[in-house]
């Protein structure tokens, strides 16, 4: 269905499972979104089969839930569409072990284009390469799938050398529910580009420092930490709910008027030109391949630099104060068990 914004957005009944049908998929990593994609596809009626390493510390979860585990290199061999789940900097080295167990007119299925954009994974011209990417962490792609509802999605189609690659992948955008919500058509490039310059600037690492800079600005000015906890971390929920539900427009119209004058009016002094120059600067890395580049540098070199600024950020005070005051409140008992499996991926 073409929408009025000219994308093109498919759902359940542009999507035929039957392209799964006599299909096996094999899911490599049983991580924040494999677990999700396995289970949903299994509850589907997919046949799945999970690749992990012979040591993996997720194979007893997989086992658990009732999947089917192999190796990546055996789960490759008997699937015809390989979902690459392990985590991006991972996936070339274990795209080298499978790459022989891919046929003509198999799938190379990704939720994330970085590897084939910036051509850390080549794959043979005779298979399809897809990507069905849901927008959101995987805890909810499996939470959202049980409840009933949908995880929107985006679908890309980067090689198609059976000329069913894109129905192929909108019958797996079904089995994991993203259908349900509606799937997006867009690129490899756009997928990849967006997300990298997202949740660097706005979703990650943006919002992080802000809430961070706040944070460290009442305290410097002798407010309490408590207050500053509230204000800025915990409140942030509340009020990014409410853009969540009905847009920016919503926000506005339930904070006070007080709230709003000042927001609008004071806003563009934080987030400045300066900030927007920033955030270009930061996606002319994404787009020109540095990030890619230093990413991956990085992970050769053992990630020296990610482990401090890991560190650095778990020693920051408000981390300190949030695990106290969380501690104390009736809130936090109600919320623990639903956001458990979202904080254990995070701790990962
Ligand atoms: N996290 C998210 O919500 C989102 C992720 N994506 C994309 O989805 C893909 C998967 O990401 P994500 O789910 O975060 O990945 P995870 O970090 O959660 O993946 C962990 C899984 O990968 C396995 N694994 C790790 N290292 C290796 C290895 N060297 N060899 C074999 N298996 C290994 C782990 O098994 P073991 O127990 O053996 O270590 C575990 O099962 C990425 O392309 C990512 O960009 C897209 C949208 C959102
Ligand atoms: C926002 C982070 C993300 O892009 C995601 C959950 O969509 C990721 O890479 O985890
Ligand atoms: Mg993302
Ligand atoms: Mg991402």
């Amino acid at each position: 269905m073409t929408d009025e914004f000219n994308t093109e957005i498919y759902y359940d009944d542009d999507a035929d499972e039957s392209h799964l049908e006599t299909t096996t998929v094999a899911v490599l990593g049983y991580g924040s979104q494999g677990h999700a994609h396995a289970q949903n596809l299994d509850d589907s009626g997919v046949d799945v089969i999970v690749g992990l390493r012979e040591d993996s510390s997720s194979r007893d979860a997989a086992e658990a839930d009732g999947l089917e585990v192999a190796t990546p290199v055996e789960a490759a061999s008997r699937a015809e569409v390989v979902s690459v789940l392990v985590p991006d900097t991972v996936q070339p080295s274990v795209y080298a072990d499978i790459e022989s167990e891919l046929d003509a007119g198999d799938t190379l299925q990704f939720a994330h284009g970085f590897n084939i954009h910036y051509n850390q994974i080549q794959p043979p011209e005779d298979v399809d390469v897809t990507m069905i990417a849901p927008k959101s962490p995987g805890h909810l792609v499996r939470r959202n799938y049980e409840s009933g509802e949908g995880t929107p999605g985006l679908l890309a189609v980067y090689q198609d050398a059976t000329g069913d690659a894109k129905e192929r992948a909108l019958a797996y955008a079904k089995g994991i529910g993203c259908t349900r919500a509606g799937v997006v058509e867009t690129t490899f490039r756009e997928e990849t580009e967006t997300d990298l310059f997202g949740e660097q600037a706005v979703l990650c690492g943006g919002i992080a420092e802000l809430i961070k800079a706040g944070y460290d600005t009442l305290v410097d000015a002798g407010y309490s930490p408590e207050m500053a906890y509230f204000e800025c971390l915990n409140e942030m929920k509340l009020i990014v709910d409410l853009m969540y539900e009905g847009g920016l427009g919503a926000m506005w119209d339930s904070v006070s008027d007080t709230a709003e004058y000042g927001g609008l009016s004071r806003g563009d002094a934080v987030i400045d030109d300066h900030a927007r120059e920033n955030m270009e600067e930061v996606l002319r890395q994404v787009q020109d391949g540095e990030f890619a580049t230093e990413w991956v540098a990085e992970n050769q070199a053992n990630r020296p630099t990610y482990t401090q600024l890991r560190q650095a950020e778990k020693n920051h005070e408000i981390e300190d104060v949030g695990e106290r005051l969380r501690a104390l409140f009736a809130w936090a008992e109600e919320e623990e068990t639903e956001d458990e499996s979202v904080r254990m991926q995070a701790d990962d």
